[in-house]
């Protein structure tokens, strides 16, 4: 297994760094016009969801929206949203409903009531060809990564390229030797997924979303079960990416230094509701109890 993204050369990049300066001189002019035609169709995306009230409306937003198991409640009337370009995370302990709330984003699992809108438009009626339309707008970047097991990196990386069949072969090998260096696992195209590390798989899955030219990435606790410095490293990374390619997210996570770094707004899920909804400023003045219990364990598990 290849253990680690880098390898000794050369400081890590930080949260600043542009992320075309990681990119091979022979292949930046393709990647850079592919990050741009992303770039511009975001662009797009974003003045097509409806002004709400002469503003401009959520991307993906929870009304009131209720899921349970059997008789088990998962969530409860939970309400919230993140607008184009912005960044959300959902916090909150184990069992709270944080992968459920992305699963019924993908159309995975569809709500009992209340309504839930992708790209302004209401999903929970959609049938799967519906569904799968949305899927090509927002992408999912699994924690285990959900790559392709039988094919390699980069072939992985080129699926959404290849699926698409509008760009041409030579074109797409660039795009994803631009991609595989700008996630930090440059030359790894050649490599099964099994030959990788968590971190570099999540990495390589990043890529792969980056390939789809989404609107909005969800992200599945991007930091969790890796080592402090690859943590860091994908912390790093998805700060870049919205730092740079203004991408629609939602980051789902328990880890308190990532939602300080990347959120605009953090939902906090407990007991089946949304208990709170706001920056994080916000959240560290909440007086809510179990909103305070949850910063004090972080604090004690994790000290500044
Ligand atoms: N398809 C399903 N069928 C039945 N129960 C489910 C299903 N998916 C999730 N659950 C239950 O819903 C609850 C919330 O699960 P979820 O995976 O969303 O938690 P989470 O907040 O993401 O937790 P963690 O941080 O541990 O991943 C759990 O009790 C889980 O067992």
């Amino acid at each position: 297994m290849a253990e680690s993204q880098n390898n000794g050369e050369g400081a890590l990049p930080d949260e600043n760094e542009p992320l075309m300066e990681e990119v091979s001189p022979d292949v930046a002019p393709v990647v850079e016009e592919f990050m741009e035609q992303a770039a511009q169709q975001n662009e797009a995306a974003v003045e097509a969801v409806p002004d709400v009230r002469n503003k401009p409306g959520s991307y993906i937003s929870f009304d009131h929206v209720s899921k349970s198991f059997g008789g088990f409640v998962v969530l409860e009337d939970v309400s919230f949203c993140v607008n184009p370009g912005e960044t959300l995370c959902i916090l909150g302990r184990s069992g709270v409903g944080k992968s459920v709330s992305l699963q019924m984003i993908m159309g995975f699992l569809k709500p009992d009531s209340g309504v839930i809108r992708v790209a302004g438009e209401n999903i929970c009626g959609y049938t799967e060809k519906e569904l799968q339309e949305v899927r090509r707008k927002v992408t999912m970047v699994f924690q285990n990564g959900a790559l392709f097991d039988s094919i390699t990196v980069g072939e992985n990386v080129a699926f959404p390229m290849r699926e698409r069949g509008d760009m041409e072969e030579d074109q797409i090998l660039k795009v994803v030797k631009g991609l595989l260096e700008m996630v930090g696992v440059a030359g790894m195209d050649h490599l099964l997924p099994s030959d990788l590390s968590t971190g570099m798989k999540r990495s390589v899955a990043i890529a792969r979303a980056l390939a789809a030219q989404p609107e909005a990435v969800l992200y599945d606790e991007p930091t969790t079960m890796v080592d402090p410095l690859m943590a860091h490293l994908l912390g790093n990374l998805i700060e870049r990416l919205k730092q740079q390619l203004h991408l629609t997210s939602i980051v789902v996570t328990h880890d308190m230094r990532l939602a300080k770094k990347l959120a605009d707004r953090v939902v906090f899920l407990s007991g089946g509701k949304a208990v709170f909804f706001g920056t994080m400023e916000e959240m560290e003045r909440s007086d809510d109890p179990t909103v305070q219990e949850f910063l004090t364990l972080d604090e004690l598990v994790m000290p500044a």
